[in-house]
């Protein structure tokens, strides 16, 4: 079984990806962690993200590179959404989630172009979505907890940004998929949202052995 989680940054996909998991026990790749590794890998090469033999070359990182916490800062989330523009990074990044994808027993995946490129005859398909301002309240409670000094004006332009840049690139931009079920977790607690996601994900599953 293959279950699909989209949705725009910091709107709860990875949370609810994860908690599924747990409650089918399917493994869970976060895809833009990917993005994110080959952002942070053109830095460290002092590449430049918007070339793309530049983002390309960064395409070939170490593993390890996946365990760096300073993938989670919005700085290197910004540079993966300028390398995700590229057709061959998405390309040279698309074997490895779909063999993610096709393993026995099933998996999770949850990401931007999850349901509609990666995975589009997944067995369910979530996408997961919240007010600008939410998500960026989310990103300021994040930084606070980790002690860091964020402000809340340039969290709701950066995520205002990463949205149009993510929605309006030429190659698998972020659109709800056919068949997929938008979750807006604007108003709802992490347990009520994942309570949602489950009984959308078991609704699909029923209408597929149905149909
Ligand atoms: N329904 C919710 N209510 C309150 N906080 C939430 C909710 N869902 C997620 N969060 C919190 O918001 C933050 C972002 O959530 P999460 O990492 O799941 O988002 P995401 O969509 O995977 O983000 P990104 O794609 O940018 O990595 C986390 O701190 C998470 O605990
Ligand atoms: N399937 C995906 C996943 C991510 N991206 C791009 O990476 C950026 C960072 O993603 P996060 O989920 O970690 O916030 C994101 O803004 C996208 O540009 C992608 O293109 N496809």
């Amino acid at each position: 079984m293959i279950i699909a989680v989209d949705g725009p940054a910091a709107s709860g996909k990875g949370t609810i990806a994860k908690a599924l998991g747990r409650h089918y026990g399917l493994p869970v790749l976060d895809t833009g962690l990917l993005y994110r590794a080959v952002g942070l890998a053109v830095l460290k090469a002092s590449g430049d993200p918007d070339h793309e033999a530049d983002a390309l070359a960064a395409c070939d990182f170490d593993d390890a590179m996946l365990d760096d916490p300073a993938l989670r800062s919005e700085a290197v989330g910004s540079l993966a959404s300028r390398v995700s523009i590229h057709q061959s990074v998405r390309q040279a990044l698309v074997k490895r989630q779909r063999d993610f994808a096709t393993q026995p027993g099933g998996a999770i995946l949850d990401g931007r172009d999850i349901a509609t490129v990666i995975a589009p005859d997944a067995d369910a398909k979530i996408f997961v979505t919240a007010s600008v301002h939410v998500r960026a309240q989310r990103r300021y409670q994040d930084a606070l907890d980790h002690g860091g000094h964020p402000d809340m004006d340039s969290l709701i332009a950066d995520i205002q940004a990463r949205d149009t840049r993510d929605m309006s690139r030429d190659h698998a931009p972020l659109r709800v998929a056919d068949g997929a079920d938008l979750l807006d977790t604007s108003n709802l607690t992490i347990d009520a949202a994942v309570q949602q996601a489950i009984a959308l994900v078991d609704a699909q599953l029923e209408r597929r052995r149905q149909a």
